[in-house]
């Protein structure tokens, strides 16, 4: 029987309120776990990965650095060098000799000396050239001659050894009275600095490269710098950063994060004195928040799965639910047969059926004979125990096709489908003796009830109300003419059998 339209709609309302709860709940523990997941991501680059790799990168620099630095700087106060430039700097060999020592020793990629005096530059081979002021491969030279620091570093390319990239400390040569006589110092590849970025890049997605005080890029990976840029290019070139120069001021460190594309970076910046550059470590978060992301839509994926498995099996529940509460309120409870709500139901297509197949279908009306007597008598219980045996009796005795229901009290009614008067009566007839045969046992009592019968056949402008009209009062009269008997109500004019 289908439940009322409230009943369902208080099931919709019902679902749809777990579906926004399981579905909102799943929502918001995601996002709330992603947010927290990118929040302690970014902390992570910017507070420990970044200076992590800075603190590396810095301590490589040192180690490769810091000792040539000390290297030239003692050269420049070597007393062979300076003795023998205040010489007259006669024989080529001593200091050829001297800087071969140098570089071997000391394990330099090159090593070199340029007299103020005569302009050579001699390194390990002997006499390279002379320094031209003109020429803008010794410019170096001269930046240094005329600089107040006592040193700097240079990268540049090694005219002695095929132009490869290199950093230079050119350190200041004075005599004893201060004067300045030359620069001298050593070269060492960059190679190993390019391999330790390189190696940087490649395992930690990270970009790393060192900015001179002026903002030009001075030493990046073998790929270039942020977005490709190339050594000798300005930070205002680079998209994302080209503010960046006016707040770093000089010197500072410190933490940065820009936008490049919508994409967001993380920077650490670090100021190396020694250098007089920046070292500039940089993530971008492109690729941390793929595998977030992955693992959110992962999340919302499971979480949809246990929803709609949740949903299938609430609504399944629902329907067992429905179905047992439809099945309650067409059944009695006493019998099991279908009570009147059932009854109607059944009955309606039962009489659809018979007019469209135009075939005949018969009502029987039964009510048990005294049996108010036998409650009297013998108790309630036993008049309970009566009616589950007679209706248990009725189901025995017809065809599955038949319809057969209490009516209510003890009265029951039957509808035998295709079927007509004759037939009908004399299955009512044998309905009533196999009854008034019959004994039902109750406390050791042999229980005994009778059954009075009304019988109409539908006639075509019958409803189910006017049949069982007809009925009704072929069982009164049964009644009247004294119980246990049937009576076949006449469907036009005809008289009683
Ligand atoms: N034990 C039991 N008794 C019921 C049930 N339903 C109705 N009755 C009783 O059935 C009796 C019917 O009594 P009446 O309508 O006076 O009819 P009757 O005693 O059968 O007399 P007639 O129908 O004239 O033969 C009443 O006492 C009801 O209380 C039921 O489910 N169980």
């Amino acid at each position: 029987m289908p439940l009322p339209e409230a009943t369902k709609q208080s099931h919709r309302l019902l679902v749809l309120t777990l579906v926004l709860l399981l579905g909102g709940g799943f929502l918001v523990t995601s996002l709330v776990s992603y947010q927290a997941s990118l929040k302690s991501m970014r902390s992570s680059i910017i507070n420990t990965e970044l200076p992590l790799t800075s603190d590396n990168v810095y301590s490589e620099i040192q180690k490769d650095l810091v000792r040539p630095i000390l290297i030239s700087s003692m050269m420049s106060r070597d007393t062979f060098l300076r003795d023998w430039v205040m010489q007259g700097e006669k024989d080529v060999e001593p200091m050829t000799r001297y800087l071969r020592e140098v570089q071997e020793h000391y394990g330099a990629f090159t090593s070199f000396f340029v007299s103020e005096r005569s302009l050579t530059y001699y390194q390990t081979k002997g006499v390279l050239k002379r320094v031209d002021p003109k020429e803008p491969r010794d410019i170096w030279y001269f930046r240094v001659r005329d600089m107040k620091e006592p040193y700097e570093i240079n990268v540049d390319v090694d005219m002695a050894n095929q132009d490869r990239l290199t950093i230079f400390i050119n350190y200041k040569v004075f005599d004893y009275d201060g004067n300045f006589i030359g620069a001298t110092g050593i070269g060492l590849t960059v190679d190993a600095v390019i391999k330790l970025i390189d190696e940087y890049q490649r395992r930690y997605d990270r970009s790393v490269y060192f900015v001179d005080t002026t903002g030009r890029i001075v030493l990046t990976g073998a790929d270039g710098g942020p977005l490709g840029a190339k050594v000798g290019e300005s930070l205002s070139q680079v998209p994302g950063l080209e503010d960046l120069q006016a707040k770093l001021g000089r010197p500072q460190s410190g933490k940065f994060e820009y936008q490049e594309r919508g994409r967001d970076h993380y920077l650490n910046v670090r100021y190396i004195p020694e250098l007089d550059w920046y070292l500039f470590v940089d993530k971008h978060e492109g690729g941390l928040l793929n595998g977030l992301r992955n693992t959110l839509y992962l999340n919302l994926l499971i979480c949809l799965l246990v929803t709609i498995v949740v949903l299938v099996l609430l609504s399944r529940l629902m329907r067992r639910y429905r179905q047992s509460i439809a099945a309650l309120a067409t059944t009695d409870s006493l019998t099991g047969l279908p009570n009147r709500r059932g009854f109607e139901l059944l009955a309606g297509q039962a009489l659809q059926e018979a007019r469209r197949d135009r075939k005949p279908l018969t009502a029987l009306l039964l009510d048990l004979d005294h049996f108010k007597l036998l409650n009297d008598t013998y108790g309630h219980q036993a008049g309970d125990e009566v009616l589950q045996g007679f209706a248990q009796n009725l189901r025995d005795g017809l065809r599955q096709s038949d319809i057969v229901c209490r009516w209510g009290g003890e009265e029951f009614i039957i509808l035998l489908k295709d079927t007509g008067n004759a037939t009908a009566h004399f299955l009512a007839e044998k309905v009533r003796s196999d009854v008034a045969a019959r004994r039902y046992p109750f406390k050791g009592v042999n229980l005994h009830v009778t059954t009075s019968i009304g019988l109409a056949e539908m006639h075509p402008d019958d409803s189910l109300d006017s049949l069982i009209g007809r009925a009704d009062r072929g069982l009164y009269r049964a009644k009247q003419s004294g119980r246990n008997c049937v009576c076949v109500e006449p469907s036009g004019n005809h008289d009683v059998l």
